[in-house]
């Protein structure tokens, strides 16, 4: 009598954005994005959360929140946590990583703004639904090097941004050592580690495509939030 083959989890890390888990975000981890803020790089990553809630999957839309005028993708490498990580070394944070995708770190930049200038936190500007679109699922196994990767977003077919992850400020250990000694991650957490430079706002009926060349691409209308529905 053989094993019992061995049945596949109910809930597969590859569906990662299922499972209600943290969205950990980094701002300003590259220089020429923060520098096109009007910021100066920052000495220690800027980190803020995105609710699970904002996870939006190709085949549904991306909204345009009501508050909103100036909508900015972002297109970031996020890394899916494997495992409890708590405290690592930068050392040993590799260790801690299942694989990666790419979402966009979708930016009412307008409430943003108002955001800084109130000295308020930037919820509006980066929780609303369907602020994360997120692509599949990549093992690690897929990917040699997370620093040696092409982002791009074209925007109604016209390239709008494009990067790569050897300019990040904090590379994924410095970033998964430093978020974990003050945030315990888990399996099924991620990491949004940063937008290139580039950044513009998008209109309503806009076809946003997005990739890491070689690897993979997604695509998303946007739309304009109506409320009550
Ligand atoms: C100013 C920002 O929105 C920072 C951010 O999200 C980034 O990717 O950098
Ligand atoms: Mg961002």
């Amino acid at each position: 009598m053989g094993s019992p083959a061995m049945a596949a989890p109910a809930r597969p890390l590859s569906r990662f954005w299922e499972w209600g888990r943290s969205i950990v975000c980094v701002g300003r981890n590259y220089a020429e994005h923060a520098r096109e803020m009007g910021e100066t790089p920052p000495c220690r990553p800027l980190l803020f959360l995105k609710p699970a809630s904002a996870y939006v999957r190709p085949g549904s839309p991306v909204q345009r929140p009501y508050y909103c005028r100036r909508l900015h993708p972002e297109p970031e490498l996020a890394v899916v946590l494997g495992r409890r990580t708590r405290a690592v070394s930068r050392d040993d944070a590799m260790q801690h990583v299942a694989g990666y995708a790419l979402c966009l770190d979708m930016t009412a930049r307008d409430a943003q703004d108002t955001c800084k200038a109130r000295g308020l936190p930037w919820t509006l500007a980066k929780s609303f639904d369907t602020s994360c679109p997120v692509s599949d699922f990549v093992p690690k196994e897929h990917v040699a090097d997370p620093h040696c990767l092409r982002l791009w977003l074209k925007v109604n077919g016209q390239l709008r941004q494009e990067g790569d992850t050897g300019d990040m400020l904090f590379s994924v250990p410095e970033l998964i050592s430093y978020i974990s000694e003050i945030i315990t991650l888990h399996e099924g957490d991620v990491v949004l580690t940063g937008t290139p430079p580039g950044v513009a706002a998008v209109e309503e009926h806009d076809e946003l495509e997005a990739g890491i060349h070689g690897l993979l691409s997604m695509r998303f209308t946007v739309v304009q939030q109506r409320l009550g529905v």
